[in-house]
């Protein structure tokens, strides 16, 4: 990205930022509450559209929200939140690669005995790492996660953590927001917003 500016109707968010995000590494996204740190992820997105700047995107970008209540009023299953990730178009079922796809990235995240369980059922951390498996399910080039370890206990973070390495380590770029210290050494790259900029 290159001076970019992005917000909401006519207010700036995000100021003149200028970075690069180096493909197939974890790079974190830190700063205080409000910097700006989802907006910037929304324009990775391409939910917020840039006010000005210039920005180059792979093709293929999943992103993995927040949980919150309208993800848990969903009624379906894991098993169907998962397909939503390889979903094709109402013509072209899920094939046994796809189901393959799916029990493989349920089971990195340690959720695969919940596949049958109604997804506002289960605890804040096991919903977490579901939708953590569903943003890998969808294998895109980039992986945005918006503060994916939020309320999850120690192992099951550790479960997310190994997930992300491994999906770097097969060339996917990882763009993590998050306010874990801990991720933020592990990563390969640490930008840091202030009130909307890089600092
Ligand atoms: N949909 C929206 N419409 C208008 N303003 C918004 C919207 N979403 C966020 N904002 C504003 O943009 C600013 C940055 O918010 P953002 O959610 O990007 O911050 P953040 O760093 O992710 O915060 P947190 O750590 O609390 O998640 C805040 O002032 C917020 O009020």
């Amino acid at each position: 990205m290159r001076s970019l500016t992005a917000g909401y109707r006519r207010r700036a968010v995000l100021h003149d930022l200028t970075a690069v995000v180096p493909r197939a590494r974890h790079t974190v996204v830190m700063g205080a509450n409000g910097s700006g740190k989802s907006t910037l992820l929304s324009v990775f997105a391409r939910l917020v559209r840039p006010m000005s700047g210039r920005l180059s995107l792979p093709a293929r970008c999943a992103l993995v929200v927040q949980d919150g209540p309208s993800a848990q009023a969903m009624p379906i299953t894991v098993r169907q939140v998962m397909a939503m990730a390889r979903w094709k178009g109402p013509w072209r079922p899920a094939t046994r690669h796809d189901r393959a796809v799916v029990d493989r990235r349920l089971a990195e995240l340690g959720v695969l005995d919940l596949a049958e369980r109604q997804f506002g059922t289960l605890s804040g951390g096991q919903r977490q790492r579901v939708l953590v498996a569903q943003g890998l399910a969808q294998e895109a080039e980039l992986l945005l996660l918006d503060e994916p370890a939020t309320g999850v206990d120690e192992a099951a973070r550790e479960r997310i953590r190994e997930a992300l390495a491994a999906a770097v380590a097969q060339g996917t770029t990882v763009v993590q927001a998050t306010h874990d210290r801990r991720a933020a050494l592990d990563a390969d790259l640490c930008l840091t917003l202030e009130a909307g900029r890089l600092s």
